[in-house]
């Protein structure tokens, strides 16, 4: 039944405006514009199909990416789309792609790392992908511990050159094999990249300055075979079908490639043509830039990646029924389900799917404000740099890395649980959700373990609170540790349930929280007579502490959202319940931290058990326009049970009829393999 909306009387049911909030979800007006215009553009556009992605062979599926992505790349230049229209065309195309390296970290790499000299003539290239770039750090041996990296750079004064190598094939002490150190995983090398930025241990003279980046051509301009001295690859399948197999993750060997001195990236040091290694008056950790800058990017996306699943899993939730008395139904059912749903529950109002599935939702909206934040801390940071001022560097990397972590790990893991919310369908590719996840899992391990990156976080803390009372105040997302002291002995005053509506209550439990968990690991650390012993010895309880702290930060920033003018009707009411619903559940799931370090006490730790559910009863009628107002066209959600209209079992019913099984009625193989054992069994049964 064309036109009809199966969700309507839910949609009816909204007690905000959701015109309002798609705004507040974009980040603004213009943003809300420009993607509702282009995610209609290539919704529209049937070169842009992906339902087919998970049937496709590698080959085929790899060379479709490349064509979508040139066509992507046709579009942009023949419509002359903005950097901003562009990059949101390439979101909502939603492959994964070679694209996203050479945008996503090739050019920032040459922004961030390259003197003025070089992005002149690197950046046109790049811009008009006149040259194809990748990132090129990890080894197939070493990827957490960069300082590891084996690949060297040596310069060859005679020639003014340096000699990029891999470390050959060794042979393992161990088990006689052969170890194989060579640059592995790149997005983007395996295939299509012509250039890489490729990280290095820069050596002049004999003497080893550590890793630093250098730009590297790969393949010939001419007939994208490998240049002299490289051999380079694809990896092979990665987990899921279609998911991010359309990316070509690579393995490459360098055997003495030559590239011109100024082919290292010399903003942060350099060497000159004598061959003297000059650091200029930046931090070295400035070469870890690029990750700094991705990091911020992933936050910002984890909120698109869960929105989705939640909008999927909500919508199906609406639709589903199970149980329930046959007669008479809910009063709010639209004709067509009360015709053939009487009286059946949609699994929506389970209170057991709305304790899984709203603080999902409210992590959704929480992610989305603190990756808003993130990005004005990036670009703060950023001006600073360029005057010199590295005062909050320690804190932009402790943020990104931290955030990057904490958001990646529950969006994969709320991916997961939004599967298990929409039941056995939830399994099917056309659910949408069994790819999300293959392509979003790795989030949690690129650009950084998501361990690695909370022992870093960890790290940060452990010098704050070394810091104490040494005069120097802490400043930014760490200025509680500045109040450290009222923070040890102060207790929870709330009384009643309403009470945890307090924003100032709920930061202070939050902090406190977090204060109480740092001051407890340094004061661990403080009885090994070796640091770092002490450290890796407690290594569990630092990551804890850390992912408290880091909860704190994505607290705050929804709080002080909310201390913004928010028009629109009943939109700020939504969000401050949106905002409840997140931090209880934190405090509920982390109810052990706040009872042991003794802030709430275990009435109390149940009054937010009852606001909690308040907060759900109070969203529910909202649900289905709280994930309109994303603002996801079918073709991006790419799921059946998420469609917008609901009309979800004749759409799963007419794609399993297309899936490529079902072309004959009797299967491949039937009379080779099915047949003759049939005439078997049939065979013994008579005997
Ligand atoms: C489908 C994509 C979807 C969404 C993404 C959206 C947009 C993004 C676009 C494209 C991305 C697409 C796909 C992803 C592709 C993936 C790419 C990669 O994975 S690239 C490789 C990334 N590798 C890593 O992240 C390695 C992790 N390891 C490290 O970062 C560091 O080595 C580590 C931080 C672990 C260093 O540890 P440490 O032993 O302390 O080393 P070091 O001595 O080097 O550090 C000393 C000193 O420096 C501080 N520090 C460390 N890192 C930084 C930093 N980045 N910035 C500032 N400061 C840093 C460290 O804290 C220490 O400080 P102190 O001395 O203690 O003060
Ligand atoms: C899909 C995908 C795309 C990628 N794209 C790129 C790319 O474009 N360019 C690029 O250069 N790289 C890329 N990578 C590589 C990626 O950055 C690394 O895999 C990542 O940094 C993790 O490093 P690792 O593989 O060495 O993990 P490992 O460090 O070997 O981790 C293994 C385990 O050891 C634990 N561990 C490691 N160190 C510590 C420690 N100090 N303390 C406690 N536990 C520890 C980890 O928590 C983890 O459980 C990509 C990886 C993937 C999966």
């Amino acid at each position: 039944m064309a036109g009809v909306d199966y969700l309507a009387d839910e949609r009816n049911k909204a007690e905000f405006d959701v015109d309002s909030m798609k705004i507040v979800w974009a980040g603004s007006r213009h943003t809300f514009e420009v993607a509702d215009r282009i995610s209609k553009l290539v919704a529209n556009d049937p070169a842009f199909r992906k339902d087919d992605r998970p049937m496709l062979p590698r080959k085929e599926l790899f060379k479709n990416t490349l064509r979508k992505a040139a066509y992507a790349w046709k579009l942009i230049t023949e419509l002359r789309l903005s950097e901003e229209e562009a990059s949101k065309l390439r979101f909502f195309v939603d492959e994964p792609a070679y694209t996203d390296l050479h945008w996503g970290m090739f050019v920032p790499a040459l922004k961030g790392q390259c003197t003025d000299e070089q992005q002149s003539k690197w950046l046109p290239l790049a811009y008009k992908m006149q040259i194809i770039g990748c990132y090129a750090q990890t080894e197939l041996g070493h990827g957490s511990n960069v300082q590891g990296l084996e690949t060297t750079a040596t310069f060859d004064p005679q020639t003014d050159e340096f000699v990029i190598h891999s470390p050959t094939l060794t042979s393992s002490k161990c088990y006689h094999t052969v170890e194989v150190l060579c640059t592995w995983w790149p997005g983007g090398l395996g295939k299509v990249s012509t250039h890489a930025v490729v990280y290095a241990r820069l050596i002049t003279d004999g003497k080893d300055h550590g890793v630093h980046g250098f730009i590297v051509q790969l393949r010939s301009m001419e007939d994208h075979k490998p240049l002299p001295g490289i051999t380079v690859g694809d990896i092979g399948m990665k987990f899921g079908n279609g998911a991010y197999n359309t990316m070509d993750n690579g393995v490459l060997t360098l055997d003495h490639v030559r590239i011109p001195r100024d082919q290292m990236m010399m903003r942060v040091s350099q060497v000159t043509r004598e061959g003297k290694y000059k650091q200029s008056d930046v931090p070295r950790q400035l070469v870890y830039g690029t990750m700094v800058y991705v990091r911020q990017k992933i936050v910002a996306d984890a909120s698109c990646a869960l929105s989705k699943a939640v909008c999927i899993a909500t919508r199906y939730s609406a639709v589903r029924r199970q149980f329930g008395s046959q007669n008479g139904g809910p009063e709010t059912q639209s004709a067509h389900y009360r015709k053939s749903y009487t009286g059946l529950i949609q699994v929506i109002d389970y209170k057991t799917q709305q304790n899984r599935l709203f603080p999902l939702l409210a992590s959704a909206y929480a992610f989305r404000f603190v990756g808003e934040w993130l990005k004005w801390l990036y670009t703060d940071v950023t001006q600073r740099l360029a005057v010199n001022d590295f005062s909050t560097l320690p804190e932009a990397h402790a943020c990104t890395a931290g955030l990057k972590s904490l958001t990646t790990t529950a969006t994969a893991d709320g991916i997961e649980e939004c599967r298990k919310l929409c039941g056995g369908h939830g399994y099917l590719c056309t659910s949408g959700l069994p790819e999300l996840f293959a392509v979003y899992v790795p989030a949690c391990t690129y650009e950084g373990d998501n361990i690695v990156l909370l022992l870093q976080v960890a790290r940060f803390l452990m010098k704050t609170v070394s810091q104490i009372g040494s005069g120097k105040q802490p400043v930014g997302t760490i200025a509680y540790m500045g109040r450290v002291e009222h923070l040890l002995k102060s207790r929870c005053s709330v009384q009643r349930a309403e009470d945890w509506l307090n924003p100032s209550q709920v930061l202070e439990a939050f902090e406190a929280r977090a204060a109480r968990m740092s001051v407890s690991c340094a004061q661990n650390l403080s009885k090994f007579s070796n640091p770092e012993e002490g450290f890796a010895e407690l290594s569990a309880d630092l990551v804890e502490a850390a992912v408290a702290h880091c909860q704190l930060i994505v607290v705050s920033k929804f709080l002080d959202k909310l201390q913004q003018d928010i028009p629109g009707k009943g939109v700020k009411q939504l969000l401050q319940a949106v905002c409840g619903i997140y931090y209880l559940s934190l405090l509920h799931k982390h109810q052990g931290e706040f009872l042991a370090t003794s802030y709430i006490t275990p009435k109390q730790a149940a009054l937010a058990s009852d606001q909690l559910r308040a907060l759900y009863s109070k969203v529910r009628p909202n649900a289905i326009a709280l994930v309109d107002s994303f603002n996801y066209t079918d073709h991006f959600l790419g799921s059946i049970l998420g469609c917008y209209d609901g009309n979800v079992y004749p759409k799963l019913y007419e794609a399993a009829k297309k899936d490529p099984l079902n072309d004959t009625v009797v299967p491949d193989g039937y009379h080779e393999y099915l047949k003759p054992l049939l005439k078997q069994q049939l065979h013994s049964a008579k005997l």
